[in-house]
């Protein structure tokens, strides 16, 4: 079975006459919670849609599981939840499920499956419309794991939830990554860092460290990732 999940190289996208990605390069294996970390414009969304095949590249190349991003084959592979919702506001939890179930093809026995994954069982029957932005975004994760896709690609999906309900969030991506998918998702919330296995940390277009939220700590000889983050930035730390 082919170990890397995604594999990026050279990698390069200018959006609106700005290099918002420059020269980025990376694998990621089966198995894992990548976290991607960084601050508010610094090119996450634009990299995880490089990674899904919904953002025309400048150059550089990003393959996933060896087929070139976008690929029809992968479509099934990989679970994707944007920032915005993409769930049908007129339409029930179920609903919405049941339909995006049938439009991937996917047994109807796996939606309650899914909606329990993310603990909205209790509004299962209610219009997503009435939902908090909360259960809308969870209603939309849901969607994303429908199939049990090898790859999840998760966009800050962790925005605007309750402690508990981040808790167990992260656990749920744990469970995924431990069945063996990769399981990618990023955040501009510097103390959800330890809960990933391997960390990349993001700034201006560039990752500026990558490798596991202690070892990242213990480089830059700081005790928590929001400092390991400053002391790189401000070129403090030894990366040696
Ligand atoms: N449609 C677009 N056209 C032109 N530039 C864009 C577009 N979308 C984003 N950008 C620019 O690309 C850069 C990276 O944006 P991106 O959304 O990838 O950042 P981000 O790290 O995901 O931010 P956030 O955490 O706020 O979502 C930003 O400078 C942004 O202004």
């Amino acid at each position: 079975m082919m170990k890397n999940a995604v594999e990026v190289a050279d990698l390069v996208v200018r959006r609106g006459g700005r290099e918002v990605l420059r020269s980025i390069g990376f694998t990621i294996e089966r198995g894992s919670v990548t976290g991607l970390l960084g601050p508010s414009g610094c090119g996450k969304s634009t990299l995880m849609r490089s990674l899904v095949g919904v953002q025309q590249l400048t150059s550089g190349t990003v393959k996933a599981f060896g087929e070139e991003a976008g690929a029809k084959a992968l479509r099934s592979r990989i679970g994707y939840v944007t920032q915005a919702a993409s769930v049908y506001d007129d339409l029930t939890v179920t609903e919405n499920l049941n339909f995006f179930a049938k439009v991937l093809g996917v047994n109807k026995g796996e939606v309650a499956e899914a909606i329990d994954a993310v603990d909205l069982r209790s509004h299962a029957d209610v219009v997503v419309g009435q939902l908090s932005g909360g259960q809308r975004s969870r209603a939309s994760l849901a969607v994303a794991l429908l199939g049990d896709p090898d790859l999840l690609v998760l966009d800050e999906p962790t925005v605007g939830l309750d402690p508990v309900l981040r808790r167990d969030l992260w656990e749920l991506f744990h469970r995924i990554a431990a069945r063996g998918a990769a399981v990618f998702v990023s955040s501009h919330v510097m103390d959800e860092a330890d809960r990933c296995d391997r960390l990349m940390l993001m700034r201006d277009g560039v990752i500026i460290a990558d490798d596991t939220p202690l070892r990242i700590c213990e480089k830059t000889r700081t005790d928590d990732i929001e400092s390991a983050f400053l002391a790189l930035v401000e070129g403090a730390g030894d990366q040696s």
